[in-house]
């Protein structure tokens, strides 16, 4: 487990997009290392906004986001680039490079810890071609390390996606919609990929995702999203799945309700 490590406070963010939307309004939010917690909300709500400001793929508007009492919205260059390291992402549309081997895709998780020259000419060490095996064994796929990325199932990809964010070794999962297009079955094995890191690593673990039947499941909290503002924010033993029916409904729409009902967690 990795000691004191993987927490996040937002204070006071806002967003707004160059265009005028408002993405993000006033957030405070403080997300304690080893917690797994669950985005939801409608389209449109802020969620990717929120996931891409905590590890910096969107600059704020205003107020500022620490990882580990380091602030990365201030941060530049050696800075920068250290503290992102510590936060991977995992990609709805997983983000692979789709005619590259298992093993390449999983090892470009690791570029970050080495000079460009030496990654574009693929000078990794022993010890991170070890890792890949380590890694890919713990999304149970050490037997597609040869095969191209095109020709793996949905689920399968995302696992090697999680291989390959493993690879940063970071403290901080942020997964944006990870199971949005997943079949039962194939949902329920990526999101007990990612609870096995949060339970056995202590990794935090931040995920979007439209079904309050997944977040019910696998949570440990769940924040509300409505117009860019937190309208919800609760630990799992305190939450009324009817706090949803609420929300949703309010906005005409309950069609995220019993989503995820048929995934059972382990
Ligand atoms: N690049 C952008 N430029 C302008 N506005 C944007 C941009 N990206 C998002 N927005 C707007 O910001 C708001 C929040 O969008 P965001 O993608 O964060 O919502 P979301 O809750 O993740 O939605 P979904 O569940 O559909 O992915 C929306 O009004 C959206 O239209």
């Amino acid at each position: 487990m990795t000691e004191n490590k993987g927490n996040i406070e937002i204070k006071n963010v806002s967003k707004v997009y160059p265009n005028g939307t408002i993405g993000l309004k006033d957030i405070n939010l403080d997300i304690k290392q080893g917690e797994f917690v669950m985005i939801v909300g409608l389209s449109g709500s802020g969620k990717s906004t929120l996931l891409r400001a905590i590890n910096r793929l969107h600059d704020v508007t205003e107020g500022e986001i620490l990882i580990d009492g380091q602030n990365i919205t201030k941060a530049t260059g050696d800075k920068l680039h250290k503290i992102r390291r510590s936060t991977a992402m995992i990609f709805q549309n997983y983000n692979l490079v789709k005619t590259s081997s298992v093993y390449r895709n999983v090892m470009s998780g690791r570029v970050g810890y080495y000079p460009a020259w030496k990654a574009a000419l693929g000078l990794f060490t022993k010890e991170d071609q070890e890792m890949v095996k380590t890694n890919l064994s713990r999304v149970n796929l050490l037997d597609k390390y040869y095969v191209k990325a095109r020709d793996l199932s949905g689920g399968q990809q995302q696992r090697v996606g999680i291989a390959r964010a493993l690879m940063q070794e970071p403290s901080v999962i942020l997964a944006d919609e990870p199971v949005s297009g997943l079949d039962p079955k194939t949902t329920k094995q990526v999101m007990n990929d990612l609870k096995k890191l949060n339970e056995e690593d202590g990794m935090t673990i931040v995920l979007n995702v439209h079904s309050i039947g997944l977040a019910l499941k696998y949570s440990s909290r769940i924040v509300g999203l409505k117009d860019g503002r937190i309208i919800y924010d609760k630990p799992i033993e305190e939450v009324d799945k009817r706090d949803f029916k609420e929300i949703y409904r309010e906005a005409g729409d309950d069609s995220h309700l019993d989503a995820g009902d048929d995934v059972e967690a382990d």
